[in-house]
């Protein structure tokens, strides 16, 4: 981000750095197992600017699903800050965090998690009409989506009559249609095959590029981490490695 200064008569052009979109600090949460203590998220300083798409990766148990649920909003370091576009989260109440998170956020689960008896534009259709939007601006919303992702010819398909890589297809037209800033993918390829794993990431790539929505999404494979700008390697809660990659 560039401002323009004006001093003794010059004006000068500086880059002022953004404010991140989610800035993350001093982060630790650990989980009670019986009579022991997991400490999944040991120090974690993390920051996302808007626009980014970043992979967090790293084996399993590592802190992924953690880490991705306090990007998300979903869930409240024990201490440390997380701040969302410059708001504390430990300072909203529940219902403040609820409502940001759905103003703000779309998420991409690994399962899917479409609504089986509905089809393609359907399911598309629904946050926006959970929202009141009404049916007929729902509708080419949605419909334009899932021309953006590639399924124009299967809207009225439900999801039994799709692949995995089309059902995630059309999970992530859904978590796009109310215009979220951020868009989670928590190991959005999971159950997909190779190449379906890379069409997704290509696709949120894409997605990112045009739309300049800010894209997470995690992974424990490190073969879909080619065409991510950066990705943060967890290791056992911490971050260990936090790299732009070239293109
Ligand atoms: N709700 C919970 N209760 C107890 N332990 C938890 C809970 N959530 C996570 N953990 C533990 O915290 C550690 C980190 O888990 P997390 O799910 O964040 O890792 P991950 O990298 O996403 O792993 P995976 O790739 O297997 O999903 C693990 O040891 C896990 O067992």
């Amino acid at each position: 981000m560039t401002a323009l200064l004006h001093g003794e008569g010059v004006e000068t052009s500086v880059a002022v750095p953004a404010k991140p979109l989610v800035a993350i600090s001093g982060l630790h949460r650990s989980f009670s197992l019986g009579h022991t203590t997991v400490k999944a998220l040991r120090g974690v300083d993390l920051k996302i600017h808007a626009g980014e798409m970043l992979a967090v990766w790293g084996p399993s148990g590592s802190g992924k699903s953690t880490l991705m649920n306090m990007i998300g909003l979903i869930d409240r370091p024990d201490t440390g800050n997380v701040c969302f576009k410059g708001i504390e989260v430990l300072a909203l109440s529940d219902d403040e965090l609820s409502d940001c998170r759905s103003r703000n956020i779309g998420f991409v689960f690994q399962s899917f998690n479409l609504v089986p008896v509905l089809t393609a534009l359907e399911n598309v259709m629904l946050p926006l009409q959970l929202q009141g939007v009404g049916a007929q601006v729902a509708r080419a919303k949605a419909q334009g989506l899932l021309d953006a992702v590639g399924l124009g010819a299967h809207l009225n398909h439900r999801p039994d009559r799709m692949s995995g890589g089309q059902r995630q297809r059309t999970a992530i037209a859904r978590a796009l249609v109310a215009d979220p800033e951020l868009v989670i993918a928590d190991e959005p390829t999971a159950n997909l095959d190779s190449e379906s794993s890379q069409n997704v990431i290509s696709l949120m790539r894409e997605l990112n590029r045009d739309t300049g929505t800010t894209f997470v999404f995690s992974t424990h494979d490190q073969r879909l981490l080619d065409h991510v700008p950066r990705a943060v390697q967890l290791r056992d809660g911490i971050i260990e490695h936090d790299q732009e990659c070239a293109q």
